[in-house]
């Protein structure tokens, strides 16, 4: 379907000795979304991943990317993905300006002021021998070298492990960028904090399965918050003991904590009555809802 950019149907990966790597996963991948793929160690992500460019073939089951089959097309398919691996391995003796200046080549050119300008955003030095560098310099090469053909789709393995906080931040400009841009974004990570910031949809692989697929919209929806309020004056408790969703209430002097699921509307009117001095509403913590997931063998596939 052309309004999908990743598909797989019933896909089994069975590695040597009857060890699962995927035991029929169904992914649907839109066109333009960023998906989130996540799951814990072992789950299955970078099997996938390795499918889906062809590094290695899957024991049953049917995929399909950018309408084409990696198995026949891989060498087409290369060039429109920008594909960064978990463990991004490359000859170290060079520097990260030939490294990038090799591989642009070899995917019908990339101007070198568009490396330039990506090295300077992740704050790269393109001299210096790979070989040489952090876990995080070498990592921010690999960012590079997946996004600077502009590619239609970008396949990322845990693409922010070992960068800083700051580039972090960089990272999600450049997702962001690549979406505005067209381009479809399929990333794996095992935290969900790494994501939510650039997905619309994160699917939920756990065993070799997809388990939840959910809009990150939704499970902010869902999602429980801490709420601190601090009244000037005295305050009843009871009129937020009747707050649909407000819960856990503990009440010490002037303040009031909760835990609020869903909207904040009707908590805030309630509070309106009195003067506030102080409102603390924490982010939703998805990483709770993620590993809700986790704990429930049974939870059943969830269309977003
Ligand atoms: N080359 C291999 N030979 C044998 N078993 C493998 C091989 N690669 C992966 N597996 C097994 O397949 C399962 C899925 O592994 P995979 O690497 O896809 O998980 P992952 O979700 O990417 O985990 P991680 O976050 O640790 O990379 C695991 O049980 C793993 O041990």
């Amino acid at each position: 379907m052309a309004d999908l950019a990743i598909s797989t149907q019933d896909l089994v990966k069975t590695y040597g000795r009857g060890t699962r790597g995927l035991a029929g996963l169904d992914l649907e991948v839109r066109t333009n979304e960023v998906y989130g793929y996540l799951g814990p160690n072992g789950a299955g992500k970078s099997t996938t991943i390795r499918i889906l460019l062809d590094l290695i073939r899957a024991t049953s089951g049917t995929v399909r990317v950018l309408g084409l089959d990696p198995r026949a097309d891989g060498v087409a398919l290369r060039r429109r993905i920008g594909y960064l691996a978990g463990d991004f391995v490359v000859d170290g003796r060079q520097t990260s300006r030939q490294l990038l200046t090799y591989l642009g080549n070899l995917r019908g050119g990339v101007p070198a002021a568009r490396i330039a300008e990506l090295a300077d955003r992740l704050d790269l030095d393109l001299d210096r021998q790979i070989r040489g560098l952090s876990k995080g310099n070498r990592q921010k090469a690999g960012v590079i070298q997946a996004f600077m053909h502009s590619p239609e789709l970008l396949v990322l393995d845990e693409p922010t492990s070992g960068l800083d906080p700051f580039l972090q931040q960089e990272f999600v400009r450049l997702v962001q960028e690549a979406q505005r841009e067209g381009a479809t974004v399929f990333m794996s990570s095992h935290v969900m904090s790494e994501v939510q910031h650039t997905a619309d949809r994160v699917g939920i692989i756990r065993d070799g399965r997809l388990v939840a697929v959910e809009s990150v919209e939704s499970l902010r929806a869902h999602a429980v918050r801490s709420v601190t309020l601090t009244f000037d004056g005295g305050f009843d408790a009871a009129d937020f003991a009747r707050v649909p969703g407000f819960s856990d209430l503990t009440v010490a002097g002037p303040t009031l904590r909760g835990r609020l699921a869903g909207h904040t509307d009707e908590l805030v009117k309630a509070a309106s009555r009195y003067t506030v001095r102080d409102l603390l509403c924490e982010e939703p913590d998805l990483e709770e809802i993620f590993f809700h997931y986790y704990a429930r063998p049974e939870a059943d596939h969830v269309p977003a």
